[in-house]
């Protein structure tokens, strides 16, 4: 008898893993789904996300025989036309992402006739020959003869070795993508340990979830030109103290996010502090101040001063 088959450990796929896709389309929404935990801010505003996160989803195996898998997941930004420095940062990103990952998803809502930039987005991963699974997400709003047709458009370009609809909001058909991800992985190194689900410190997090809060408080005519900065964060007890800057580009936005008698503000500040005390288990003292530095998308020295440098 071979008694040595005892010992012998699950065999361990894992691999890194690209969700792509235009502004909007539901990236985060997907792998918030899939982790089963809130990682990356989701809102109906385009460009929400910014920096790639990282996702972790291991599942070791119940039974002997079967695979554990660790899958890690980078959210990319929204992939757009670059119009400046932030957009070509955010598009060389994307692009860099589709080189070094085992599997790309990539999501789409539309069809491409619709003309919505998802040629763009074709023609960058073209580029490359990284395995390509294709999610046709928001399937609870689709009119079936409009899923059909996308179904049929991506199909003929013979670039994907997969089709899913899906509706990531309702976690609708997450399973079955999982499932085609992991037979695109092989044997790999367990990156990270089990319990772990990001690789981004908290302070992040926080900053990205007063980003959300921000961007759902303020007027369609406030663009996307604020970015959050965590300027004090100190854990004691029961308590987290944080104090966090809202930069925008213009003195007028200020004044908007602010609110009249400062009640924008207090809004975004309790509905982010509401969700970060749940995130950290601790009661929150949260502290918003609204600075403005002009142009900061375009200049260099703001933007790898807010963390959005790619250069080594
Ligand atoms: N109806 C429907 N809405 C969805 C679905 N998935 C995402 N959404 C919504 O679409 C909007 C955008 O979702 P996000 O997950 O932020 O999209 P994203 O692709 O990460 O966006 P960026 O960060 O801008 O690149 C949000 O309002 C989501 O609630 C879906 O399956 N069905």
């Amino acid at each position: 008898m071979d008694l040595s088959c005892n010992k012998r450990r699950n065999r361990l796929k894992s691999g890194f893993i690209g969700i792509i896709g235009r502004p909007n389309v539901g990236k985060s929404t997907l792998m918030n789904a899939i982790l089963g935990e809130k990682i990356s801010i989701a809102t109906d505003k385009p460009q929400t996300t910014r920096n790639s996160i990282r996702g972790i989803y291991t599942r070791m195996a119940e039974t002997k025989g079967q695979d554990d898998v660790q899958m890690i997941f980078i959210d990319t930004p929204g992939i757009h036309k670059p119009k400046n420095k932030l957009g070509s940062y955010m598009t060389g990103m994307a692009v860099n992402t589709f080189r070094e990952v085992e599997v790309i998803v990539l999501l789409v809502d539309d069809e491409l006739s619709a003309g919505t930039g998802d040629k763009y987005i074709l023609d960058l991963l073209r580029e490359v020959d990284t395995p390509k699974i294709l999610v046709i997400n928001k399937i609870d709003k689709l009119e079936p003869e409009k899923y059909r047709r996308i179904y049929e458009e991506y199909q003929s370009l013979n670039m994907f070795q997969a089709i899913f609809g899906a509706a990531a909001i309702q976690g609708k058909n997450v399973d079955a993508i999982l499932k085609e991800i992991e037979g695109s992985l092989e044997e790999g190194p367990m990156y990270f340990p089990a319990d772990m689900v990001t690789d981004h410190p908290e302070r992040f997090i926080v900053s990205e979830i007063i980003r959300e809060k921000a961007l759902l408080y303020l007027e369609q005519e406030v663009p996307h030109g604020i970015a959050v900065e965590i300027e004090s964060y100190k854990e004691e007890k029961n308590l987290t103290s944080i104090g966090a800057v809202i930069y925008c580009e213009r003195k007028s936005h200020k004044g908007i996010i602010i609110g009249k008698e400062g009640k924008k503000l207090k809004g975004i500040g309790k509905s982010a502090r509401m969700e970060i005390e749940a995130l950290l288990g601790s009661k929150v003292f949260l502290e918003l101040w609204v600075k403005v530095k002009e142009n900061w998308r375009d200049s260099d020295f703001a933007l790898s001063n807010f963390g959005y440098d790619n250069r080594e």
